[in-house]
């Protein structure tokens, strides 16, 4: 049974899990068809992507049937790692880092439970918007684990330090209201899919070059010294100023018609 539907529309990318009647829990074919439809999105011309949920829920974190069959398995062998451009990660982490890596903006689209693997799906995202209700957990804790597929890296990026070990400690749920005080969450919205559909609608009728660069600058700014952010700012801002692409953005302004990058 398929896991996953990856569908494109002007220039927009949109995942959907859809193992709705498991809540789509995150078993071994989901994470490869994640994976699968990352590197195939990063393939295409895609100018934004959204990640949804089909059914009641976003993700309702791993799936625990798959857990309680790893005893006596090459755990190893399970996560084995790939190497890409930002070092090596195993492949649970690749569920969220594919994501947060990929040259264009992810909107994650939650509603329902967004539980352990699933709210670390979400935070690959660079924005989440959540229905009204949604719960968000960072639940490992409560199955004997401690938080990864990347969430180490993302999530004390988003919240203070206490409310990241709150989360952590306690693997409780959050309200989606809570979660976006604290920053987790961009914001509550009425209908997220909606929401997010807007948003990447408005970031796809960018310049693709510009929406590149705007991505790796941003990635670039939390890891480098803030002279080397200055110099790649500037190595950036020099590939686009007087590029057909810009040239192409200031005449549709000018000409009042939307811009046309082919
Ligand atoms: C390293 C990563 C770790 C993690 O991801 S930790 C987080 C793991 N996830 C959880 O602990 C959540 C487990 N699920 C639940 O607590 C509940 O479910 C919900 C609150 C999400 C929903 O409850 P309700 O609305 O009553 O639905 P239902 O009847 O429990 O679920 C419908 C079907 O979905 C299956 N299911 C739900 N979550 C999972 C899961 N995480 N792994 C495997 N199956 C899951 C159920 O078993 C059931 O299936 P059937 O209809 O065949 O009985």
């Amino acid at each position: 049974m398929s896991r996953l539907r990856l569908s494109h529309h002007d220039h927009i990318a949109h995942v959907t899990l859809t193992r709705a009647e498991k809540k789509n829990a995150m078993d071994d074919e989901m994470i490869d068809a994640i994976i699968a439809a990352g590197e195939d999105v990063a393939a295409s011309s895609a100018r934004a992507v959204v990640l949804s949920g089909e059914g009641s829920c976003f993700c309702a974190g791993i799936d625990i049937a798959g857990l309680s069959g790893m005893v006596g398995q090459d755990i190893e062998a399970l996560v084995m790692p790939r190497t890409h451009g930002m070092g090596t990660t195993n492949r649970w982490q690749e569920v969220a880092m594919i994501w947060h890596r990929l040259d264009i903006p992810v909107i994650a689209a939650l509603h329902g439970v967004v539980f352990g693997a699933g709210l670390q799906l979400a935070l690959g995202a660079d924005i989440r918007l959540a229905a009204p209700g949604t719960q968000v957990a960072v639940m490992e804790m409560k199955w004997g684990l401690i938080p990864d597929m990347g969430g180490m890296v993302l999530l004390p990026r988003l919240v203070r330090d206490d409310v990241m070990k709150r989360m952590i400690y306690t693997a409780a749920p959050i309200p989606a209201e809570q979660a976006a005080a604290w920053g987790l969450v961009t914001e509550v919205v009425a209908d997220p899919l909606e929401a997010a559909q807007d948003l990447a609608t408005q970031i796809a009728g960018n310049g693709p070059n510009a929406i590149r660069a705007a991505k790796s600058l941003c990635a670039y700014a939390h890891t480098a010294a803030p002279a080397d952010v200055l110099k790649e700012e500037s190595r950036l801002q020099v590939a686009l100023l007087g590029k057909p692409e810009q040239m192409e953005v200031i005449a549709a302004q000018f000409a009042k018609r939307a811009p046309d990058f082919g």
